[in-house]
């Protein structure tokens, strides 16, 4: 009974002070009203932007909604994003912490968020990571290699394709199984002799993302009691990932150590990074990375690369497939630069010159970014246009609203590549002159996407290799285009007909 009555004192001060805390918050903004315990997760359910869509006016450009007990401001406007997307403060390197630095709550190290880039909060970790993890996807060695070696996994695919006229396909399950493979090599650089298939690194892939989204928001107390119902195997897919390459990485550690020549993919330059075999450019005062640490980051990358490229690519397939227009300019550059050769080799330096298809990459993120959101937290007081806020808040930048905002692009739901080309080169210049954070696929400041070139060489490389040799049709062509949220938009049954042409 005593047990009963103090759960009742508990909950009954619980709720007191959460609804103290919500009508006596700072900025009250338009949002669903909250419950304790759960916030907002009946109202919004997974993708906030569409509650938005149906229950906001047009021009509200912040607005609320709770995880949980934690509120979460969601800025729509570029407005918003100046001191949020700050760069470096003014100095070169990463040298002072941003107010805006941190992801999320907790720092799990029991998932490698400690080691890793993407969610780590400890910015000397972070800054430690990040500095060895950029420097060789920014390499343009790295990229060289890249794009031999997507050159060569692709061939493989289009001997499936050539033995058929026509074949058909869920296009969003073959990307997966081609952007697995072509991780493993870039990424790991040898096969992963103990997985069953690749859809189980693209499934694992999914899961670790999703995992670290849900930690990131979840206080522990509470993850730890959904981990208690089930949450478990989803954890044990995605630590899969790291488990797989541990045994890669210790024997890829003793080879390199008893005279095997490096190759260009992330595992070996990690290796190699620091120590007295690196004959690179140097990081100052950091010692080489340790296994722990490559094996968080490689599984981190794998995961990344594979969710963002593989759903960008149907974005692109789909959107461009809508526009014979498009299609149109798209072979008439390929045939420009590349000439009638079907098979003739991509180099770093054709890619370069490929303007147009440039520019239908940088559309299809603006116009169908597969990574609607991004989360920072307020470290300290700060303000952001005529909003005062204190330390602890969170921020879910909404980058697709932001980068389709009628007031920066126009007509910003049409599918339109001449935005991002200058009037000399056919297209409208748009881009030039758009406001400074217009434009954020990759984020901004001092966390910045560090995989953004390698993205758009890949995507650019995948233009050429379909386009040049395929007719790609929809097989559903009235029907949109089918998605879900999950840490990024995740495409399903794209299904098209493929054939030479
Ligand atoms: C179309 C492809 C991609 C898109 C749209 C994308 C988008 C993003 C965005 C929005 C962020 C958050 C940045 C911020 O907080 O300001 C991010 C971070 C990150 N991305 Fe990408 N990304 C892509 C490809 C890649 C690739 C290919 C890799 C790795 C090979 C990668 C690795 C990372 C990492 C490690 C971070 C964390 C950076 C940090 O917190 O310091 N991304 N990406």
């Amino acid at each position: 009974m005593e047990i009963v009555t103090f759960a009742g004192i508990f909950l009954f001060l619980y709720i007191t002070y959460f609804y103290f805390r919500y009508f006596t918050r700072p900025n009250p903004l338009p949002g669903p009203f909250p419950l304790p315990f759960i916030g907002t997760a009946f109202q919004i359910g997974l993708d906030p932007r569409k509650w938005a869509e149906k229950n906001l006016n047009d021009s509200i450009d912040i607005w609320e909604f709770y995880v949980g007990p934690f509120r979460v401001i969601v800025p729509c406007n570029v407005k918003y994003l100046d001191k949020i997307y700050l760069l470096y403060n003014g100095a070169k390197n990463l040298s002072r912490e941003s107010k805006f630095f941190k992801r999320g709550v907790a720092a799990y190290d029991e998932v490698g968020m400690l080691r890793g880039i993407m969610f780590n909060n400890v910015f000397h970790k972070w800054k430690r990571s990040r500095q060895f993890v950029t420097r060789i996807l920014m390499s343009k060695k790295y990229h060289y290699g890249f794009i031999n070696s997507v050159q060569k996994i692709f061939k493989v695919f289009e001997k499936q394709w050539d033995e058929n006229d026509i074949t058909t396909l869920d296009f969003s399950k073959w990307v997966t199984c081609y952007k697995a493979k072509v991780t493993i090599v870039t990424i790991i650089g040898q096969p992963l002799y103990n997985l069953s298939s690749f859809d189980s690194i693209s499934k694992a892939a999914s899961e670790y993302i999703a995992l670290f989204a849900f930690l990131v928001f979840v206080p522990k107390c509470i993850s730890n009691i959904v981990m208690l119902f089930g949450f478990n195997t989803v954890k044990k897919n995605s630590m899969f990932l790291n488990g797989t390459m541990r045994n890669i990485i210790q024997n890829r550690r003793n080879e390199i150590k008893n005279g095997s020549t490096t190759s260009f993919n992330l595992l070996d330059l990690l290796l190699v990074s620091n120590s007295s075999n690196d004959s690179e450019e140097y990081i100052e005062g950091e010692q080489p990375m340790d296994d722990d640490e490559i094996e968080n980051n490689l599984a981190e990358s794998t995961a990344t690369s594979i969710e963002t490229i593989s759903n960008t690519l149907c974005f692109l397939i789909y959107n461009v497939v809508k526009n014979p227009s498009i299609l149109e300019k798209i072979h008439a550059e390929i045939l420009k630069i590349f000439g009638s050769d079907i098979n003739s080799t991509i180099t770093y330096e054709t890619l370069e010159s490929c303007r147009y298809i440039d520019a239908v990459v940088k559309e299809t993120l603006r116009h169908s970014n597969p990574v609607p959101y991004n989360l920072r937290m307020l470290d300290d007081d700060e303000r952001t246009d005529k909003f005062d806020w204190s330390p602890g808040t969170w921020f879910w930048i909404d980058h697709r609203r932001i980068m389709n905002d009628p007031n920066h692009w126009k007509e910003p739901t049409k599918f339109n590549p001449d935005r991002f080309l200058s009037e000399e080169n056919g297209g409208t210049d748009e881009f030039s002159k758009i406001c400074k954070n217009g434009y954020v696929p990759f984020g901004g400041g001092l966390r910045i996407c560090p995989g953004r070139i390698l993205a758009l060489i890949e995507l650019k490389m995948l233009i050429v290799l379909f386009f040049r040799k395929y007719n790609i049709e929809l097989v559903n062509e009235n029907e949109p285009i089918k998605y879900v949220y999950r840490a990024t938009y995740q495409v399903h049954d794209l299904m098209i007909r493929i054939s030479q042409k």
